[in-house]
């Protein structure tokens, strides 16, 4: 390295400048670098003002250039990081999808050893998932399971297994076992769709369910006397054992002591593995509490059947005033199901070590949205989809909604209404400071990304299904993709006519006065 070099000022200090200091001077000065180097090496004469003045704004020119060249090293070096970040994620979440087509295959591959058994006979098959590992039941369905309770998968007691299920996909009344991965063939060449993959999902119980979990809207007596009327008719008449949550338990035991058999739970923990116990879910309350459901459950969801109590109630197809012949005709199956896809949201933190370094994920059935919140300024929130830079959202800020979730805040911020069944994710911006930002609909595999610049103004907020607000501040991202553990709701017909009749019904979708023929024909 030259040694430095010595300019005198006209106060006459003398400050020194190295030529590490103006290095990437040749990449951005409009001057040839032997020209700067030259004049910085004129001797300066104290009495030369104009040259001490040409010189002392030269070198003031060099330290900028300097400056604004490191800023580019660091934001390169800034960016190359959150590449090497993505890549991660995105590795993690391959490894994750890998995990669970082995267990498909070894699902199918059982199958196929048990095609001798009886219809009656059962396989069991070993499931990773948070690291624990829960016996499953396979058969012909697309999905079934028979998950032991109490953790003892050894036992005969047939009074400690969970009720069994089969899923079917229907085509027009018919039943088919067709698996949803066979709806493209491609023989001789030719690549062609086979019968489509849309169909009506069946659910077809297997074994009798013994245990309903009710979940209930709070403060309202309606909800609560008809809970409480419920109990008493799925006890007396279907000997079934009921949960409820503990505020709903203590509720009952107040109007009356025959109520002791309800059991609740005590703690989180045992939220966690209610999946394992339950075989039905009702919810009485609005689309509300089938949020609140979903949410209770971080896994596997048991079907849910929705009773509406409340207001607009779009995905509660069910009306409490004939409860009865609704659950006698639930509890024998087979029942029309809508498989609900939810996203799986991780926050990463600018301080987190890498990728894997994630706050507790969590699961939405409508959206997640990352807003502006209490913060005037516009959000700046840089969008990746993949490995590819979606967009910047400039705005008040961006809703990522799952299909179920496009009739609710998505669709209020523009964004287009989509059967449930249909599997993507809808990227809708909340007020764009722009003419040409439209809303997307993006395909179920991608992973999405949504970074807080450091530049940004100020932090962005992110909250689940309108709930659990989460800061976002500048370095924070916000990693979102199809979650594998979907929602399945109970339908009143099917889930396309139950989806129609709830924007007919609830959103009064293009309703018009029919124009009369009462004018002059085309000729
Ligand atoms: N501007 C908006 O439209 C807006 C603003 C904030 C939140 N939301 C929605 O509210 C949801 C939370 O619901 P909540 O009941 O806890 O809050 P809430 O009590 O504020 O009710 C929100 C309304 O959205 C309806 N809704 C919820 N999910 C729906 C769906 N999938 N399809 C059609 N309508 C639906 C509900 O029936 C209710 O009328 C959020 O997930 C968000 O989608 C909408
Ligand atoms: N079991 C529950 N525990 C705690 N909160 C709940 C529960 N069920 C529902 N909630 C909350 O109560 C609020 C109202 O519930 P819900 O939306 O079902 O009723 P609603 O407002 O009468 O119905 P609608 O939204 O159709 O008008 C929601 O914010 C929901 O998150």
């Amino acid at each position: 390295m030259a040694p430095p070099h010595k300019l005198n000022s006209p106060t006459g200090n003398s400050s020194v400048t190295s030529q590490a200091e103006n290095g990437f001077i040749s990449s951005y000065s409009p001057f040839s670098e032997k020209a700067v180097q030259e004049l910085l090496q004129l001797p300066i004469q104290g009495s030369d003002d104009h040259l001490i003045e040409f010189s002392e704004s030269l070198r003031t020119v060099a330290k900028t250039l300097r400056k604004v060249a490191e800023g580019k090293a660091a934001a390169q070096a800034e960016a190359a990081e959150w590449k090497r970040k993505y890549e991660l994620e995105r590795t993690r979440n391959l490894q994750i999808e890998n995990k669970g087509k082995s267990c498909l295959e070894h699902r199918a591959d059982l199958d196929d050893v048990k095609t001798n058994n009886s219809a009656k006979q059962t396989t069991l098959y070993k499931v990773e998932a948070n690291g624990k590992s829960e016996e499953c039941y396979s058969r012909n369905g697309i999905c079934s399971h028979d998950v032991l309770r109490d953790g003892n998968p050894h036992s005969d007691s047939k009074m400690l297994r969970k009720a069994s299920f089969k899923l079917q996909w229907c085509c027009k009344g018919e039943q088919s076992d067709q698996h949803k991965h066979d709806i493209v063939s491609f023989e001789r060449g030719n690549i062609t769709t086979a019968e489509r993959s849309s169909k009506q999902i069946s659910l077809k119980w297997e074994s009798s369910p013994q245990t309903v979990l009710i979940l209930t809207k709070p403060n309202s007596d309606s909800v609560k006397i008809l809970c409480a009327e419920m109990i008493r008719w799925l006890r007396q008449h279907k000997k079934l054992q009921v949960y409820v949550e503990p505020r709903v338990k203590v509720d009952l035991l107040e109007e009356s002591s025959y109520f002791n058999f309800v059991e609740t739970w005590s703690d989180d923990k045992e939220i966690l593995r209610l999946h394992t116990k339950v075989d039905l879910v009702i919810t009485l309350g609005g689309d509300g509490t089938v949020l609140w459901t979903a949410s209770m459950f971080k896994g596997p969801v048991p079907p849910i059947v929705p009773f509406s109590l409340g207001s607009l109630g779009f995905m509660t197809p069910f009306y409490s005033e004939n409860y009865k012949e609704c659950l006698e005709s639930i509890l024998k199956g087979p029942i029309s199901i809508t498989l609900r896809h939810r996203l799986i949201c991780h926050v990463i933190r600018d301080a987190a070590k890498n990728e894997f370094e994630t706050e507790e994920p969590i699961l939405v059935l409508n959206e997640v949205t990352i807003d502006r919140g209490i913060s005037s300024y516009l959000t700046n929130l840089e969008c990746y989809c993949d490995n590819s830079f979606v967009t910047r959202v400039q705005g008040d800020g961006l809703i990522l909604s799952t299909t179920s979730g496009s009739t609710a805040y998505s669709l209020a911020a523009g964004g287009s209404m989509v059967h449930p069944q249909v599997p993507g994710i809808l990227f809708t911006p909340i007020c764009p400071h722009s003419l040409s930002f439209r809303p997307l609909i993006l395909p179920e595999h991608v992973t999405l990304r949504v970074q807080i610049p450091f530049n940004s103004r100020g932090s962005a907020w992110a909250s689940f299904d309108g709930k659990d607000r989460k800061q976002l501040a500048p370095g924070d991202a916000l990693v979102c993709s199809m979650a594998p553990w979907p929602v399945p709701t109970a339908c009143h017909g099917d889930s396309t006519s139950d989806f129609l009749h709830s924007i007919h019904e609830g959103l009064h979708w293009n309703l018009r006065k029919t124009q009369s023929s009462d004018a002059p024909r085309e000729a």
